[in-house]
């Protein structure tokens, strides 16, 4: 009998979830949830989940900061969500030993094995010291900011250039993505998956990743027993998870075996100096025995850990960034200020001078605006608990055993007793003390990074790799956003836009501008070659032609430029071999 009423209730669900599916794509409800005789506040979420974020946050702010949210008749539905900072103190922190991730995330996050986001009690601190450990190593850094910088200069700088020459549109997002996943691969295992070029190759296992998030999200939000019977029948998101998964475990095997032959090789020649300092590498080590790279044994926990930093570290710094460059790209006067501050501490002649990362440290503006966008869109917008035992939460609500619990990070990034009436503007000043140093904002009230014991150790890791990137593209380029570009949240695990972030990028002339390459070089060769690269790129855009004329005719008249030789013998052929594009004589003449 009770399997027949279980298998009714997946009949059930299955019916509902398609129905409200439909009437979902015709209906944009932002009512609070409403407690439905059998189906609970289930219809609720359903209708609202295109936009299942804001629908949490207008229910919580409605309740001021805690939801018991009733699944109604389907088993293992129910749960608490909260938003209010001193619950979330208590959740992480106080009573941190009360709630684990619990028996249905290991299920929901089952691809990330035994790695370190589903492992609890000693396995779990053992992995948190190994990774600790891997992160505080100045080896670590080092290598860290070396795979960056080069990735900015080999890889980004190199596309942007491409698509701004071309006057095309590209989106940041992918860019972002590709340039974490390659970093990330590089950090872990050595191997460069270089996805970051002007091709813009598809590469199959990086795909899988995002397949694989996609459909695990649909398993946090769905009742149990719809996705296990998506499993079991292997139709849908679970027929394209096992695909995945699948893709995605050949590519981390290989990338394993290949590593390892790296290291084999270079243990065979001692005297090579080492330049890497991989998570691989440093496990292998870890293990006992710094050359016995051969033992397969660990290939199965390797693929784990490997696992858990490519989920960790790829798309929060990517998803964090996207958001960013969203938030610069729509205000100019945030991007003035960024701009003012990399001239201030990191200029020399004019040029973008090699920095250290306490130099980083002291770009306060930039931090400030990477805290307030980390506030409003989280890239890890839910955490998820598990109550051992009965608690009562500070807020007073009632919390039986086996509750599940929900953190929405989003929502707390919204709610005025924490951040005020203003909470909704994007004011990176909020984030600045009066003596002009970044204020501190306890975890349990910015909790992006997570709070308390199991708080994020990539996060010093992150803030250098935003910063490095954010450094280039802001000294280099200017980004506007695409005319009537949509843009939102994309329903997963991890913050994404769901359309992407479309730009088109131009120079902003700090790269080779001609002023300064003339100023610099006085009138040289090298300044031409720079002015003719600056033309070629803002050819198509008579304005920036118009409005530098007067001033770079002026300084070519002081360096007694030949004009009509230039045109001739250095700028056209330059110009086109450089960009395919060229300007009119008249331009030319203007100039
Ligand atoms: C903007 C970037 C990042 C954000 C917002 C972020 C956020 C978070 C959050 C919310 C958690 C808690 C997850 C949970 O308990 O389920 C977490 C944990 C973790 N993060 Fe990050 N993270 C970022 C970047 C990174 C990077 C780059 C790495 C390293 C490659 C990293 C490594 C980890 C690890 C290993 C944990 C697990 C800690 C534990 O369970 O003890 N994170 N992060």
């Amino acid at each position: 009998m009770a399997i027949l009423v279980g298998y009714l209730g997946v009949v059930v669900a299955f019916l509902c979830f398609f129905v409200l599916s439909y009437w979902m794509k015709n209906k944009n409800s932002s009512s609070i949830s409403r407690d439905w005789p059998i189906v609970g506040m289930l219809p609720g979420l359903l209708l609202n989940v295109g936009r299942v974020h804001e629908y949490t946050t207008d229910n919580l702010i409605y309740l001021s900061g805690v939801q018991e949210f009733k699944g109604g008749w389907f088993p293992n539905s129910d749960f608490v969500i909260t938003s209010d900072p001193m619950n979330v103190h208590h959740i992480l922190t106080k009573n941190f030993a009360n709630y684990t991730k619990g028996s249905d995330f290991q299920e929901v996050f089952e691809p990330l094995g035994d790695g370190i986001f589903r492992s609890e009690s000693d396995v779990w601190k053992a992995q948190r010291k190994f990774m600790l450990s891997v992160m505080h190593d100045k080896r670590f850094e080092l290598f860290l900011k070396k795979c960056t910088r080069q990735k900015v200069e080999k890889g980004l700088i190199p596309v942007l250039e491409h698509v701004s020459k071309l006057g095309i549109q590209v989106d940041l997002q992918e860019l972002f993505q590709r340039f974490t996943f390659d970093v990330v691969g590089l950090l872990v295992f050595g191997i460069d998956s270089n996805s970051l070029s002007v091709e813009l190759p598809l590469i199959p296992h990086e795909k899988a990743f995002d397949d694989m998030e996609e459909a695990v999200f649909i398993r946090y939000l769905m009742p149990k027993s719809y996705w296990k019977l998506l499993k079991w029948l292997q139709i849908g998101e679970e027929k394209k998870l096992k695909e995945a998964w699948e893709i995605f475990d050949r590519f981390l095997y290989q990338s394993i075996s290949a590593a390892r032959e790296k290291l084999i090789s270079r243990s065979k020649s001692p005297l090579e100096e080492e330049e890497e300092f991989t998570v691989l590498s440093a496990f292998l080590a870890d293990q006992g025995g710094q050359t016995d790279y051969t033992c397969e044994n660990s290939n199965k926990i390797l693929r784990d850990h490997a696992f858990s930093l490519v989920a960790a570290g790829r798309d929060t710094v990517s998803a964090c960034l996207t958001w960013f460059f969203w938030f610069v790209a729509t205000n100019p006067s945030i991007e003035t200020k960024i701009l003012e501050e990399i001239k201030e501490k990191l200029q020399e002649n004019g040029k973008l001078r090699f920095f250290s990362t306490e130099e980083l440290n002291s770009l306060v503006y930039l931090h400030a605006t990477l805290c307030e966008t980390l506030r409003l869109y989280p890239p890890v917008p839910f955490n998820h608990k598990t109550a051992l035992e009965a608690d009562v939460l500070p807020s007073g609500h009632q919390v039986p055993q086996n509750t599940k619990m929900l953190i929405s990070f989003y929502s707390m990034g919204r709610m005025h007793e924490i951040w005020g009436q203003d909470c909704l503007e994007f004011k990176p000043e909020r984030w600045i003390t009066k003596q002009g140093r970044i204020m501190h904002v306890p975890s349990y009230k910015f909790s992006a990074f997570n709070a308390g014991p199991r708080s994020c150790v990539g996060k010093e890791m992150s803030f250098i790799q935003m910063k490095i990137i954010a450094v280039a593209l802001i000294w280099n380029y200017r980004l506007q956003l695409v005319e009537g570009h949509p843009v939102t949240p994309k329903n997963s695990v991890v913050l994404h836009m769901k359309y992407g972030l479309k730009l088109s990028p131009s120079l902003n002339g700090r790269l080779l501008s001609p002023l300064e390459a003339l100023s610099l070089s006085n009138g040289n060769l090298s300044a031409l070659v720079a002015l003719s690269f600056s033309v070629s790129v803002f050819s198509s855009r008579m304005n920036t032609i118009t409005e530098l004329s007067s001033i770079v005719g002026a300084k070519l008249t002081a360096c007694n430029i030949d004009l009509e030789l230039c045109y001739g013998s250095v700028l056209r052929p330059l110009c086109l071999k450089i960009g395919g594009q060229y300007p009119s004589m008249r331009r030319v003449w203007m100039l």
